[in-house]
């Protein structure tokens, strides 16, 4: 293709992306995905020597539309070059001292204090023109309001929200257009650009500093990390960790290793990261560097190997669920992922299909989101060749396009009664053994029952005995049979956790996969309906995976759904299991629990989720409200400030003892 042209296309496509991503927090491709394109774009700009003004090489961010008050930036913030070599990275050192850092994977913040108070927080914008976010930064939940420092002081660095409470979040929150964050840089950017200081406050921002921009002059002549450690360790900031490096030689196996060991310490503290950071440590050196359009040269980004996989599209296949949804399936030339082969992927729904304008042939790039479910995230030749049917590939009926819950969204849905079976199938599962176990009604009579709108919800089966006359006068039926019938519908009220779980039909939530969850809950369909409220997560649980737990959400996230259930739940009795007293006068219900430091038999997660499991709620800081502290090895700043604040403080060994373990 032609040069110039395709740099047009990709400079256009680029900034629609960039509009999506800075501006409505709402990408529609992965940041691998945008960063190929981008590296595509820069390699074509140098060799023909052309690059347009509107170019993402050329600028940095994006030129903020929201309606938060502009600020001026006086010292622009840009971007980093990346690179995904680490021998490139080793050489940039060029014999200085540096500084390597994690790369946080949030937004920039810049904050200004005068006077020993914080008078401004703003984001970068597009480097030049931010916006003034001053009202969510004084809710940020680690940065001083008040320091011991009274000229003026102006530092960068970034707004993240930690990993453990974006899991938490990520099943609750939905962006502008009802669709679920799936990424946390861009929860976090929507978080922090947020009109209500509430919604920040609610969702627990971060703020970690990686550069002073003015101040701090008096404490060092040249050092940035001089600069940092004031920040840290006397105006009371979490500076975001690194390593100092001083100028000798190290083998690229070396720093491989403080990479390693540096990913190490994000993981155990809970930061989101996408690379590390490598930045020289004299401010007068990294002045000397100069800049471009895009980045200041003293520093550079060093992100992580992207995990995509180019293939070609050989079709699309459309297939109808039970559920009465069409869906595209994409199928493509085998492609080898962590030593499977895949070859299929799902495309969700007609709005995700419609997005990447596919054709046979185009090249796509597949990536493995979670390291589980493959996902097509970019059609590199978008030649649209391929329209979604019209006619049902199940039935033949004409099918209709529906919009989904989110605004985006769209799906394809076949009208037809009939065709999958879908809305007695329904009953039919809900009848069977496995979940209410009623005996003695058969699939004849259920779809007499139902095509007689006797039978509109399962809470009506219940209820049958409204239409006992027309019942018993029916071909084949009489008296008896309809008592035997009432009988055996009387009988399944008793029922339990797991049965009832199965009967609602949550889609993979069968026998084995309700069986799991009774035990985990102790059949408290409660403190089930809990958890689910508060975002627990059930991925954790063996044999409980990722989709399952999507399902989970996205069944008790319908009203609908909550509707037939709470309905249906009044015509039954959900027993429980003889332990059912397990929960109740142990001494963490209802309490605020604190973890700090390592445990030697949890992961932070787990024992969030055992914590939850004992009715208690996981906090994340130390305060006045909290009831215990479990305190592990080298606990730190949480353990001494709930001594300070005289909160009973518990041994890992004491924590297990009182939950009689
Ligand atoms: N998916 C999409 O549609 C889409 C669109 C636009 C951009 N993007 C993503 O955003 C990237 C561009 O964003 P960007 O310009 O913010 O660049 P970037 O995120 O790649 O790197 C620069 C930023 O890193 C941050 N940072 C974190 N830790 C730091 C540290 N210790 N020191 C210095 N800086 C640190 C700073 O906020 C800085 O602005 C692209 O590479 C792409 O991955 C994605
Ligand atoms: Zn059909």
């Amino acid at each position: 293709m032609d040069s110039i042209l395709r740099i047009q296309e990709l400079t256009e496509r680029l900034n629609i992306y960039r509009d999506e991503y800075y501006n409505q927090n709402a990408p529609s491709v992965s940041d691998e995905a945008y960063d190929r394109l981008f590296d595509e774009l820069k390699r074509l700009e140098q060799e023909e020597g052309i690059a347009f003004s509107n170019s993402p090489t050329q600028s940095v961010g994006y030129e903020a539309v929201s309606e938060l008050k502009k600020t001026e930036h006086p010292i622009p913030l840009l971007s980093l070059d990346k690179t995904k070599n680490i021998t490139e990275l080793n050489q940039f050192r060029a014999g200085q001292d540096t500084l390597l850092m994690l790369k946080l994977d949030g937004l920039t913040v810049k904050l200004e204090y005068e006077g020993g108070k914080l008078l401004r927080a703003s984001t970068r914008g597009n480097g030049e023109t931010g916006e003034d976010i001053t009202h969510n930064a004084k809710t940020f939940r680690n940065i001083p309001l008040v320091i011991p420092y009274s000229d003026k002081l102006v530092i960068t660095g970034e707004a993240v929200i930690h990993t453990d409470d974006f899991e938490r979040l990520q099943s609750q929150t939905v962006d502008s257009s009802g669709e679920k964050y799936r990424n946390i840089r861009n929860l976090a950017a929507g978080t922090v650009r947020s009109f209500d200081a509430e919604t920040c406050a609610k969702r627990g921002i971060y703020f970690h500093p990686f550069d002073v921009l003015e101040g701090l002059d008096n404490y060092s002549a040249d050092c940035k990390h001089v600069k940092l450690s004031v920040l840290q360790h006397q105006l009371g900031f979490e500076v975001c960790p690194f390593y100092y490096l001083n100028k000798m030689k190290q083998t690229d196996q070396d720093f491989q290793q403080y990479i390693e060991e540096l990913k190490e310490t994000a993981v155990q503290e809970h930061f989101p990261i996408d690379g590390m950071v490598l930045t020289y440590d004299s401010i007068s050196y990294s002045k000397s560097c100069g800049r471009t359009g895009h980045h200041y040269k003293s520093g550079l980004a060093f992100k992580f190997e992207d995990d995509l996989y180019e293939t070609r599209l050989i079709s699309v296949e459309w297939l109808a669920s039970r559920f009465g949804a069409v869906t595209p399936v994409a199928i493509f030339e085998p492609v080898e992922i962590d030593g499977c082969m895949i070859s299929r992927a799902s495309l969700h729904n007609l709005a995700y299909f419609q997005r990447f304008e596919l054709g046979a042939g185009d090249r796509i790039l597949i990536s493995k989101r979670n390291m589980i479910i493959p996902q097509v995230e970019e059609n590199l030749d978008r030649s649209g060749t391929l329209e979604a049917p019209e006619l049902c590939p199940n039935c033949g009926e004409p099918l209709i396009v529906k919009s989904g819950d989110a605004e985006k969204t769209c799906f394809l849905q076949c009208q037809n009664q009939g065709c999958t079976m879908k809305h007695l199938g329904s009953f039919i599962h809900f009848t069977r053994k496995k979940c209410m176990n009623i005996s003695g009604i058969s699939e004849k009579l259920l779809s007499l029952f139902t095509s007689q709108g006797w039978i509109r919800t399962y809470a009506d089966i219940y209820r049958l005995d409204r239409y006992r006359e027309q019942i018993v006068r029916l071909d084949g039926m009489g008296e008896q049979s309809f008592a035997r019938l009432w009988k055996a519908i009387e009988e399944s009220r008793k029922t339990d956790f797991a049965h009832f779980l199965c009967a609602l039909d949550i889609p993979l939530i069968g026998e084995t996969a309700s069986r799991i969850l009774a035990k985990v809950f102790h059949d408290d369909l409660d403190g089930f309906l809990n958890a689910v409220q508060h975002g627990y997560l059930f991925s954790r649980i063996d044999g409980i995976g990722l989709v399952m737990q999507d399902n989970i959400y996205e069944w008790f996230g319908s009203d609908k759904n909550l509707k037939t259930m709470e309905e249906l739940r009044k015509e039954v009795v959900i027993m429980k299991n003889t332990n059912q007293n397990e929960n109740q006068g142990n001494p963490f219900e209802g309490k605020t629990v604190v973890v700090t430091g390592t445990l030697a038999n949890f992961t932070r997660d787990s024992v969030h989720i055992q914590l939850m499991q004992l009715g208690a709620k996981p906090g994340k800081s130390v305060s006045k409200n909290t009831d215990y502290v479990i305190a592990g090895e080298k606990a730190g700043s949480k353990l001494a400030k709930a001594k300070e604040l005289n909160i009973t403080v518990l041994t890992e060994d004491e924590f297990m003892q009182m939950m009689g373990a």
